[in-house]
């Protein structure tokens, strides 16, 4: 799914009334009417709703939705927050159809703010897209009150005070929504981690807006959707044979962290490579072949870390790094990989530290090699800490252009920055993610992947999607406390299968 800036937002919207051809009233009353199903769907139970509404068309979309749920039974009741003289015509037209019997209050100064203190599921829609500048006077006095309830608040498009396209500083003055209820497409600002408050769980709701349009203006931003995924996958078919499925080789493991290789090595199998081997020092030579009658294992001559490289010519894919550590001779070993390497590797975690201390390697580096850093290890490779993650995610695109490499920033909502300049977000996963052994199964995972001659961005993007589901699986199964690693690369089928459906 392509993602928009708001102002091309705002085209595709004046582009959407132009030629299917709609009124832009019509068009208002039709968002409501899917904001107002998702509504009926999934809160029917919270009868109380307290609608906040601007005076431009985020507060018209607030009241069509005020007025569609009075109608079926719900008790409305709406705040006007007069921010503007300038009030926007289809809300005009909305605060006219609002039937007589629904509350409907001004807020104009100060002391025209309620004090929410009864049982009502707030709405917010107060800005949208609009957002010029921070919120000042009576908006931020309600925006403040809304926060200070305790009551459940929606956020219709985009939580209030929130930038839709970049960073926020004004933090005191910004909805913090339970839901939001974004229009068409998500926008940029909600994937990323400083504004999971502002956001909540985040819902999209398609509006209908012009096909044509979405096709033919570019954006560099994306948000995998299932759909996507699917279009990656391609199903086995009845003749199809294990040489078919590529041979992979992990390399890692120190002592004292076997178990990330070992992750890293069922992660390979589960994700569908034909043949999978680990090269590990000796001491973790018995564990694998114990533990992974599947698995080959390569022992090194050393037995505490990896000293010695080995032929890499006939792997068709190489995932280096898990548990590896830092020693000079391992560095030595895995610079000799890297450099014996003719096709795109992965990348992670000790072997990723090297190369921040190593500049020098990034010429030896295959093109389009996938580098998978969590937000630590980038800041290392970049040599800077950065503030916010918009300035991050600029630097790691910057990086992949620059490297030609695919680098995969890990976290809430995976970025995939790919050598073109795509962004590509994942859209699947959870917080049972963030814990040891996770980014082990990923490497594992999109190594894999790449085994089976995925090209290395789909590879990439469609890894970092089964390994999300793989984690809502394990969620489901059992809490994000308590889920592992394991259960990650345990539930790999499910979410196998669901790309089938
Ligand atoms: N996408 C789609 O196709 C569809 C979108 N729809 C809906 O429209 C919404 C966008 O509507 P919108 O453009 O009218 O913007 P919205 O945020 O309601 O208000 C802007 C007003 O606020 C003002 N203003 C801004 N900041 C301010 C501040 N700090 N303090 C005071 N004033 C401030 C600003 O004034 P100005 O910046 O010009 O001074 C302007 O007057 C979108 O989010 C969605 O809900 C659907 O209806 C149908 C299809
Ligand atoms: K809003």
């Amino acid at each position: 799914m392509k993602l928009f800036t708001t102002q091309q937002i705002r085209d595709w919207d004046i582009y959407t009334i132009k030629n299917e051809p709609i009124d832009s009233i019509d068009l208002m009353e039709r968002a409501a009417n899917r904001l107002t199903d998702w509504y009926y769907e999934n809160c029917e139970r919270y009868t109380d709703i307290t609608f906040f509404c601007g005076v431009g068309n985020n507060g018209g979309d607030g009241l069509v939705m005020a007025r569609l749920l009075h109608l079926l039974h719900f008790n409305v009741k709406c705040y006007i927050v007069h921010f503007s003289d300038k009030i926007s015509e289809d809300f005009k037209q909305n605060l006219s159809r609002l039937p007589k019997n629904v509350p409907c209050y001004d807020i104009k100064e100060d002391s025209d703010v309620p004090v929410i203190n009864d049982e009502t599921v707030l709405v917010d829609c107060i800005f949208g897209s609009g957002l010029s500048r921070p919120p000042k006077g009576i908006t931020q006095k309600t925006i403040i009150e809304i926060n200070r309830s305790n009551n459940p608040v929606i956020a219709i498009d985009i939580a209030s005070g929130l930038y839709a396209d970049h960073y926020s500083t004004h933090f005191q003055t910004i909805i913090e929504a339970d839901i939001t209820l974004t229009l068409e497409v998500p926008k940029l600002a909600m994937l990323f981690p400083e504004n999971d408050k502002n956001v909540g769980e985040l819902n999209i709701i398609p509006i209908d807006l012009s096909k044509k349009f979405k096709e033919e203006t570019p954006s560099n931003y994306f948000f995998t959707t299932h759909k996507n995924a699917q279009e990656i996958y391609r199903p086995r078919k009845r003749f199809d044979h294990k040489g078919k499925f590529g041979n992979l080789l992990i390399v890692g493991g120190s002592k004292g962290m076997i178990g990330a290789v070992q992750l890293a090595t069922k992660a390979g199998l589960r994700a569908g490579a034909g043949k999978t081997t680990a090269l590990v020092p000796a001491c973790g030579y018995e564990i694998i072949q114990a533990t992974i009658p599947e698995a080959m294992c390569i022992s090194d001559p050393s037995r505490n870390h990896i000293v010695a490289s080995t032929l890499v010519s006939k792997y068709s894919a190489i995932g280096i790094g898990p548990g590896i550590g830092q020693h000079e001779q391992t560095q030595k070993a895995v610079r000799s990989i890297i450099e014996d390497a003719e096709k795109p590797i992965v990348l992670d975690a000790d072997a990723l530290n090297m190369l921040s201390e190593n500049d020098e390697w990034w010429s030896l580096i295959p093109e389009n090699s996938i580098l998978t850093p969590h937000l630590g290890e980038f800041e290392r490779l970049a040599g800077i800490q950065f503030i916010n993650s918009f300035d991050r995610l600029e630097a790691a695109s910057k990086m992949a252009k620059e490297h030609n490499v695919i680098i995969v920033l890990k976290g809430a909502n995976t970025a995939i920055c790919l050598p073109n300049g795509q962004i590509h977000f994942n859209s699947t996963g959870n917080a049972g993610l963030a814990k040891g052994g996770s980014g082990d199964a990923l490497l594992g995972i999109i190594s894999s992947l790449l085994a089976q001659k995925y090209k290395p961005y789909e590879a990439a993007i469609l890894g970092v999607y089964l390994h999300g589901k793989a984690g809502d699986y394990a969620s489901a199964d059992k809490g994000f406390e308590s889920m592992v690693a394991s259960d990650v690369i345990e539930s790999l089928g499910k979410a196998f299968f669901e790309l089938l459906k």
